[in-house]
Order: C-alpha cells, then sequence, then structure tokens
C-alpha cells in the first residue's frame, strides 16, 4: 500500500490505461442499441407482442452493456517497486496461508498436497509463513496425504529453490520433460525428486484404494467413527518449524484442522471452514497477513507474494481463492478506524475493544479474545510451540461457539450466501477498502476448472444464485445508498453480478427468430432499420473477437466462448433463478455443491504400451451431458431452431419471394436461428453423439414435447 503521507517515494504507483478508441467503440454499441430500442418503441403500437418481447430482451442487454461501460471506463494497473520495499522493509511481515478442502472424493489430497506443496515452496522465508488446511470431509487419507507431502516438502523446497524452479506444484511440474544434460546434478537432483514424487503419489493412491492400515496406526485414532458430517474437532500440527538448520528450516509450519460438525447444526460451507481457519490461525501465528487458496489451485509463481495489480474504481470482487487479506479488515476494522501511522483511533478502539463486549463479538475463548485484540494493535507474537495451544485451537472450532458471536456477521468471512467470497468482497467494500487485482506474467495462481457439461454448469449455477443472495442480504452493495462508502460505479460493479437473471432475456431471444418463422412475424427491423440490428451483431463480434485476439486466444477460442456463456446463461444460471424464488417461497434451501476436481498425472518417461495420448486429447473440449435438468433448455433451444427453419426452407420452396415482402418473417429471421444454431452447436453434435457426449434420451425426450408444445402454441396463435 502507498503511504502518501511520508516523503519517501511511493511503493506502489497506479497508472491509468483508459483507451479513448474503446471508449468510442463502447459508446457507438451502446448508441446502435439505444436506437434499436427508439425504433421497436416508435414502431410498437403496429405491431404485437413480439416486439414487446423482444423490446424487454433488447432492454436488459443495452443495461448490462450500459453497467460493463461504466465498470471499464477507467481501468488502472498498480504498479509496485519491490525494490523500494526492499530498501524500507527489514523484516518481513508473517503470511497465514489457507487451503480450504471439502470431499476426498471430489477433490483428490494428491490435489490438495500440491496445492500446499506449492504453498510451501514459495519465495518468502519459512520462519515468516504458516499453511493451515482445513479439512471438511474429516479424511483420514487427506490427513495422511499431507503428511506424507510434508516429509516430500523436505527435498521439494530446497530443491525448488536451488534450481530457482518456476511452477512449484511438482504434478504440474513433472508434466514438462527434462531438457538439461544427462550427467549434470540438476539432471540427477531432477530424476529423483521426479522418482519421490512418484512415490508420493503411489502412496496416496495405495492408501485411498485400501485404508483400513490407517486404523492401525495411533495417529489416525481420531478418525475412528468419525463421519464427514458428526465428528469432533481435529487438529494436527502436521509440521512446525522450529528454526534449526537445513531442511528442518526450509518448510514452513503445516497444520491439519477439521472443525467440529454435528446434525442439525448449520455449517456455513466455506465460510465456517474459513473463520475457523481465521480463529485458529489467530491463536497459532496470528500473521496480518492472509492468503486464501482453494485446494484445486496452485501458486505459479514463486515470487507471488510481489507482483503488479490491476486497479479499479474501488478494485475488484473477492473471487475467494488466490486472494491475500489482511487480518485487521477481515476482523471488521475500516479506512476511518485508522490513525495515519495505522494505529486504532480512540474512538474505534473503544468500539472494537470494548472489554464488556469482547467474548460476545469473538467468542468465549480467553485465548481468542487475546490473540483479536493483539491483531487490532497489530502486537502480535506468535506461539513458541504450535502444539501450546491445540486445546484452545479446538475450543474454536466446536460448532456452537460462533453462536451469538459476530462470527460471519461482521467478522471474517461472511455468511448467508453460498457465494462467500461475493458476500465478504461486498462487506470490505462498503466499509471503503480498495482491492487490486495482482496480475503477474506468469499467473500468480493456476487451477483446474471443472470439465465441460453438468460440472460446470452446476457450479456457474451456485455462483448465480449465490450472487442473487449477496444483493438482497445484510451486506447488499445496492442498501444504504448514502450511508455506506463505497463508491457509485462500484456499486454498479456489484450489479454486474446479477448477469444470472440475464438468463430469462438470454433465452427467450434464442427463442423469438424461431417464433416468428413458425409463426410468419417480423422480428427485426425492415428496409435501412434492419441495418442497425446487423451493424450491431457484426461490431459486436469484431468487437468481442479483438479483444479475444488481443489477449493471444485463437478465433476458435473465442466462438467456443460465445458459445459457452450462452449455454451458462440459459441452462445454468436459469437455475439460479429457479433457486432464488424457491428460496423466497421457502420451499427448498440452497446447498454448496462441491465442483469436481481433477489433477493430471504426470507421465512416466516412456508411455506404456497401448497407452494413446492422441485418444484421450481428441476428447479434450467435448461438451458432455447427463439426464439433469440442465441440459433441457439448451436442447429445447436447439430443436425449436431446427424446427423453425424446416419449415422456413419448406415455405421457400412453396414461395418464389423469399423476404415474404407483406410484412411477416424471412431472411433475417433466419439468419437468427442460424446464429443460435451456431452458439448451441454442441447440442446439435449431442443429437449424434452416443455416450457421455449424447444428449441421453430422457432430456430429448422432455425437450421435444417441449417443442411440440411450443410449436402447437406458435400454431395457434
Ligand atoms: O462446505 C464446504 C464447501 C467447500 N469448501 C471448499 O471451498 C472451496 C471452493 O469450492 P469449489 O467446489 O471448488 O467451488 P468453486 O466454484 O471452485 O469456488 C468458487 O466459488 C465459490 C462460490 O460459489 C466460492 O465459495 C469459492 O471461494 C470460489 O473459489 C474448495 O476448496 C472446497 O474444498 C469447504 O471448505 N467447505
Amino acid at each position: 500500500m502507498a503511504d502518501s503521507s511520508s516523503s519517501l517515494p511511493p511503493l506502489c504507483e497506479r497508472i491509468s490505461h483508459k483507451s479513448y478508441v474503446l471508449r468510442a467503440v463502447d459508446l457507438m454499441i451502446l448508441g446502435l442499441l439505444f436506437s434499436l430500442l427508439l425504433h421497436r418503441i416508435q414502431h410498437m403500437s403496429q405491431k404485437d407482442n413480439v416486439w414487446l418481447v423482444a423490446l424487454f430482451c433488447e432492454s436488459c442487454l443495452t443495461f448490462a452493456w450500459l453497467i460493463m461501460t461504466c465498470i471499464k471506463w477507467s481501468p488502472a494497473e498498480d504498479k509496485p517497486y519491490p525494490k523500494r520495499l526492499d530498501e524500507r522493509v527489514h523484516d518481513l511481515p508473517l503470511v497465514d496461508m489457507f487451503v480450504p478442502t471439502a470431499d476426498p472424493v471430489r477433490e483428490p489430497p494428491i490435489m490438495v498436497a500440491n496445492t500446499v506443496l506449492s504453498l510451501l515452496a514459495v519465495n518468502y522465508p519459512a520462519n515468516k509463513l504458516a499453511c493451515y488446511v482445513s479439512d471438511d470431509g474429516c479424511s483420514p487419507l487427506t490427513y495422511f496425504s499431507l503428511k506424507e507431502a510434508s516429509k516430500f516438502a523436505k527435498i521439494w523446497v530446497p530443491f525448488c529453490k536451488k534450481y530457482n524452479v518456476k511452477v512449484r506444484a511438482p504434478f504440474r511440474y513433472f508434466l514438462n520433460p527434462l531438457v538439461a544434460a544427462d550427467d549434470s546434478e540438476f539432471s540427477k537432483d531432477w530424476e529423483m525428486m521426479k522418482r519421490e514424487y512418484e512415490r508420493l503419489s503411489r502412496k496416496v493412491e495405495d492408501a485411498s484404494r485400501d485404508s483400513h492400515w490407517l486404523d492401525a496406526d495411533k495417529d489416525f485414532e481420531a478418525f475412528s467413527n468419525t463421519k464427514p458430517s458428526d465428528h469432533s474437532t481435529i487438529l494436527k500440527v502436521v509440521w512446525e518449524n522450529k528454526g534449526g538448520v537445513g531442511e528442518e528450516k526450509e518448510v514452513p509450519h503445516l497444520v491439519y484442522i477439521s472443525r467440529e460438525k454435528r446434525p442439525n447444526y448449520l455449517h456455513h460451507y466455506k465460510s465456517g471452514a474459513m473463520n475457523f481457519l481465521l480463529r485458529v490461525s489467530g491463536l497459532m501465528t496470528n500473521a496480518p497477513y492472509m492468503l486464501h487458496v482453494d485446494c484445486d489451485m496452485y501458486a505459479n509463481e514463486a515470487d507471488v507474494f510481489l507482483g503488479r495489480g490491476v486497479a479499479g474504481i474501488q478494485g475488484p470482487l473477492y473471487c475467494g481463492s488466490g486472494c491475500f487479506h489482511t487480518r485487521r479488515v477481515m476482523y471488521g476494522v475500516s479506512p476511518d478506524d485508522l490513525e495515519d501511522d495505522g494505529s486504532l483511533t480512540p474512538v474505534a478502539t473503544r468500539e472494537f475493544l470494548d472489554e464488556d463486549k469482547l467474548a460476545t463479538k469473538f467468542g468465549s475463548s480467553k485465548e481468542m479474545v487475546i490473540s483479536m485484540v493483539e491483531a487490532l494493535k497489530r502486537k502480535s507474537n506468535p506461539q513458541n510451540s504450535l502444539t501450546n495451544i491445540i486445546e484452545a485451537a479446538q475450543e474454536v472450532g466446536h460448532c456452537h461457539y460462533e453462536y451469538q458471536t459476530s462470527w460471519g456477521k461482521t467478522l471474517g468471512c461472511l455468511y448467508d450466501s453460498v457465494a462467500e467470497d461475493m458476500n465478504t468482497s461486498s462487506g470490505i467494500h462498503l466499509r471503503g477498502w480498495t482491492s487490486s487485482y495482482i496480475s503477474p506474467e506468469p499467473p500468480a495462481f493456476l487451477g483446474s476448472t471443472p470439465s465441460l457439461g453438468v460440472e460446470a454448469i452446476v457450479q456457474q449455477r451456485r455462483w448465480g444464485t449465490g450472487a442473487i443472495e449477496v444483493l438482497f442480504n445484510k451486506q447488499s452493495p445496492l442498501i444504504g445508498i448514502f450511508r455506506r462508502k463505497i463508491r457509485f460505479r462500484q456499486r454498479l460493479a456489484y450489479l454486474w453480478v446479477l448477469m444470472c437473471l440475464r438468463s430469462i432475456p438470454e433465452l427467450l431471444y434464442c427463442l423469438l427468430p424461431a417464433y416468428c418463422l413458425l409463426h410468419n412475424y417480423t422480428l427485426y427491423p425492415k428496409g435501412p432499420c434492419l441495418g442497425i440490428t446487423i451493424t450491431l451483431v457484426v461490431m459486436h463480434c469484431l468487437y468481442t473477437l479483438w479483444q479475444y485476439l488481443s489477449l493471444g486466444f485463437s478465433v476458435k477460442s473465442w466462438y467456443v466462448s460465445q458459445s459457452l456463456w450462452r449455454i451458462i446463461a440459459t441452462c445454468g444460471w436459469l437455475f439460479s433463478v429457479q433457486d432464488i424464488i424457491l428460496k423466497l417461497l421457502g420451499i427448498s434451501k440452497i446447498g454448496f455443491v462441491i465442483a469436481k476436481k481433477t489433477i493430471s498425472k504426470t507421465r512416466p518417461s516412456k508411455p506404456s504400451q497401448g497407452e494413446d495420448d492422441e485418444s484421450n486429447s481428441s476428447d479434450l473440449g467435448k461438451f458432455e451431458f447427463d439426464s439433469s435438468c440442465h441440459f433441457i433448455p439448451g436442447t429445447f433451444i436447439m430443436l425449436v431452431n431446427l424446427a423453425a427453419l424446416a419449415v422456413f426452407s419448406v415455405r421457400l420452396q412453396w414461395s418464389s419471394d423469399c423476404s415474404s415482402g407483406g410484412g411477416g418473417s424471412g431472411l433475417a429471421e433466419a439468419c437468427g436461428c442460424i446464429l443460435v444454431v451456431l452458439l448451441f452447436f454442441p447440442f446439435l453434435k449431442g443429437l449424434f453423439e452416443k455416450g457421455k457426449y449424447g444428449i441421453p434420451l430422457p432430456t430429448l425426450s422432455k425437450a421435444a414435447f417441449l417443442t411440440v408444445l411450443f410449436v402447437a402454441f406458435s400454431e395457434e396463435n
């Protein structure tokens, strides 16, 4: 953070990247959208409901574009000066690193081990770091893999530092073959490390196949007779950095925790886990800075703790992973609570440290209160020995610990939404804090995304649902317009998370051309005014294509992304809207479905017989279907548009006038249908493919039934 009050040069500077050309293009598209709306309104009286629906859809899309234009009007970058930091700061602060995991099947323990290894090996003094893994799955296998990983870390961390390894997640590092000369010291070390990593992976794999032997090990006793949703707190110090020499001092602390869970207690999914991590780390190391990394990501850059940042109005949203926070911000402090030197103002001291209220706010643990007061006063003392504090740490893990405290309300990660990240982020921005998006090259953190198909759609559905929850709960950036310290355009940025409401206009807009073709209605303006629609479509395509190409992506990836966003809107976000309606009606609750993750296996030096890399790579990027409800809307859209095109071509054969000049539908509407078919192309392929790449019969039958209803309805009208 820049200390403007001092006469020293700043530690970072904000550089503006505004572009007048891009602003002009954004405004031109906005102008075209408004012209289209105006045309619709002017010609409304002569037309029918189709124009009304089209006006609704286009108004929504115009609103979305307007918001987007406002948000990206003045992009900026935070440029840090790490050398100035080096000169000024001789004693780097402590950093606590949090990794949450919740399910050893959907989140393979070897993947969690890789995330942890990549963090343990970052370029930062090891005695200043502590890594805490929260396991909501209460899995002995996860604990086992961490124990094994900590042994491996003793050779992995020194190896990474010795050879300045760039990517420090071993699974990722060993995907690339060795390029050095055969007899060099590096080659020998590399081969040895690879063997050791393979041994680690094998051990974890073997343990997952047969975990009976774990029962015999006393260290795993705490896991016996436990269920993920019913068990006491388990806390294990896997590795404690006690200084010493060599490998002993190279590896930071590693702590495994699994908070108590009991049926009938709310555990608040990931936000509950993050708050437990905050408390335990507060008791043990109490670092002023924290890093959150989901277990499916890894540090991709060894110097990740210094990087350049992309800034904005008040900064980007916290998106749950790969993110640094200061402890005091998570404890509810706002910029107004601080003096210029960073200490609490007298008013804030009274408010935060009122003896009578401390236990009500922070919970009943005396040790916890002491640690929080120390953190708020910036006088944290890490424990001399982590094991001394295990009892107190277990106490703060009880499932009733947060009862009637401020945890999840004003303290820590906020509850009331499955998107705890956006919720917490909104709470932080509302207090007036700014944030910055760190974007070094190569990227600081990378991770896995669910495969193209139901997993990705379900994830988007959860994000969409969580985003709407945020906007309508106590932390909503829309509430308290004058009271809160959030800037106007930052509020607009949060409005962008309402993106999932676009699903309704998008669905209607995908059906409108087909409806018009079937019913012989006009959807688009006729004559010279058709130029508005054509220019709009062409400009939007060229603009987004240029953005893709300038980021180094191909034309194909641009097309795939356009297609994917339409599929996500109509197949994922549509169900987010349904979730919210059902929640508001009190019919169902919203849960957190953990995304299924996969990890690439390191290649053996020689591919084994019959192994065919090509056959697997041909499956990459293919869309997978299942018989869940998510694929009904997409299949329905595809069938309706195909039916409309078939009707149109039959009509063409009967009439020589393809534009049916008498005011009915024609070539423009047919082009609209073709565009929709192109955007939903995976569904067209799915009609002919087999297995997981084909649309299952139940989905097809339901979509076909809806199509018949749609066509029949069109005919009746
Ligand atoms: O009860 C739970 C559920 C999840 N998690 C962990 O939370 C992380 C995120 O879960 P994941 O299934 O990977 O969801 P994503 O969609 O990848 O997560 C993003 O989106 C979520 C909002 O839906 C945010 O909570 C996350 O911070 C953000 O990274 C993972 O490490 C999980 O192990 C828990 O610890 N406890």
